[in-house]
């Protein structure tokens, strides 16, 4: 059944006092939901006056009573807090978050649901979500489930009302805690303390548990709805390395024209350089990079014999396989609103970030230039080493946290930059070049999402 619902609203509590705004004293909106009465599922989340019935305690003794959704039990993982607005659905399917719990800083989650098209893998691997405000409704015109439904279903843990900035703030002076998140009552304060005392994430190999098990060719490409700066005339053939790799990433390089094979984490570089590929790709993954000394082997043998990006995880394999070091930051950036400066043309690009570890610039070898950097610590954001056609980014270019700046385009700097470089400097980066400039994807929905807040914001 189709309800539709006409709200008079005087429009003055919109309109600021001295306005100069002409319009009518009321405005009359109409809001269609398709949600048939007496099946709440795609209405109603949870019922608002529910009590609660969860805890997360942290390593730090500190007890936090919440309400759950989505699955129920006992869960422990490290707490991080992510600042997005929107996109709280790619943030659920980002394997990156394995072992995590997810914080979001933005109070109200849950209002546009989940739909199909917004993961970015196949599984949720976090450990769970933690919020401030749960939506009691959904509505938006690709909504198939409520977020609750959709956890329950994957078997993760969410919890609501739960005082975030508080919480963020603790991690913000003490750095990233470790958690523990239950909803048996059987469990008492202490032991769920020593839990969370008792684990850590430091020193484990998550890649393995997020790795596809066996090669496989990608053909999607970014859905034509929100393709921009494609690409197709020219074809190369890339190896990317699924460290937990996010499907966007493969999404805008066949948009740009390339065939790809994703392989496993455990993939020897043999076998990869047998394919002469034209170039490959070190993909993003959770946890610790130095717990994973394989991969940093796989990557030194093929680092100089083809050219090679690297994202995020990809990234800090690459800063250790030229000798470098990486360290485990405070409390990392998790979020699609990082300002990020390119060295070599000196703009900013609004970036989506999610890491707690970052490549010591310091510990790099000579010849291996910074080109960006986060601007809100001054940390590492890229590099590249032009005599072994390595680049390489510690965000997301290939996310569109609203903005797309980080898909740089045809005319973007990077690309003069190139033209300006001898021949084979432009024919040996070329692959870089198509990877750099490829992976972001348009979502005009975010955009307005955005805008329509600014706009509300600035009547209000
Ligand atoms: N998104 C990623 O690849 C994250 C890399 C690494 N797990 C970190 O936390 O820094």
């Amino acid at each position: 059944m189709t309800m539709s619902l006409t709200l008079s609203i005087p429009l003055t509590c919109f309109v600021p006092k001295d306005s100069s705004v002409n319009s009518p004293r009321y405005r009359v909106f109409t809001v269609t939901c398709s949600s048939a009465i007496g099946t709440p599922a795609l209405g109603l989340a949870e019922r608002p006056w529910k009590v609660s019935d969860a805890r997360l305690v942290l390593e730090d003794g500190s007890v936090w009573k919440a309400k759950s959704f989505g699955a129920s039990g006992t869960q422990v993982g490290e707490v991080v807090f992510n600042t997005s607005l929107t996109g709280y659905q790619e943030i659920l399917t980002d394997p990156s978050y394995a072992g995590q719990f997810v914080l979001m800083t933005n109070p109200h989650i849950g209002n546009t649901g989940v739909n199909f098209d917004d993961e970015e893998s196949t599984k949720c691997f976090l450990a769970g979500l933690v919020i401030r405000s749960l939506s009691i409704s959904t509505s938006n015109w690709r909504c198939k489930k409520t977020l609750g439904d959709y956890l329950a279903e994957r078997n993760i843990m969410g919890i609501y009302d739960v005082d975030t900035r508080a919480i963020t703030r603790r991690l913000r002076e003490d750095g990233s805690l470790i958690g523990v998140l239950s909803t048996e009552k059987t469990k008492t304060d202490e032991e769920l303390l020593l839990m969370s005392r008792s684990w850590d994430i430091v020193g484990i190999d998550l890649i393995s548990g997020v790795s596809c098990k066996e090669p496989y060719e990608w053909v999607d490409k970014t859905n034509s709805e929100w393709a921009f700066n494609s690409r197709d005339r020219e074809t190369f053939h890339i190896i990317a390395y699924d460290f937990g790799i996010k499907h966007n990433i493969l999404r805008r390089l066949a948009s740009y024209g390339c065939k790809i094979t994703v392989v496993p984490s455990t993939w020897p570089a043999s076998e990869t350089l047998k394919l002469k590929p034209d170039g490959v790709l070190f993909s993003n993954g959770p946890g610790d990079p130095s717990a994973v000394p394989y991969a940093v082997e796989t990557v030194k043998d093929i680092i100089g014999k083809v050219p090679v990006f690297g994202i995020c995880m990809g990234h800090q394999l690459l800063g250790q396989a030229l000798g470098g070091k990486t360290f485990k930051m405070k409390f990392g950036h998790h979020g699609g609103n990082h300002p990020v400066r390119n060295l070599r043309s000196g703009e900013v690009e609004i970036s989506a970030q999610n890491h707690n570890y970052a490549v010591d610039p310091a510990s790099l070898p000579e010849g291996v230039e910074v080109t960006h950097v986060n601007l809100n610590d001054g940390s590492c954001a890229g590099l590249a080493y032009a005599a072994k056609n390595i680049m390489s980014l510690q965000y997301h270019p290939e996310a569109s946290p609203g903005p797309h700046d980080s898909d740089y385009g045809n005319g973007n700097p990077l690309f003069t930059y190139m033209l300006k470089c001898d021949d084979d400097l432009l024919k040996r980066v070329k692959f870089l070049l198509y990877c750099y400039s490829g992976l972001s994807v348009c979502q005009p929905i975010f955009f307005f999402f955005n805008l329509s807040i600014y706009c509300i914001k600035f009547i209000d």
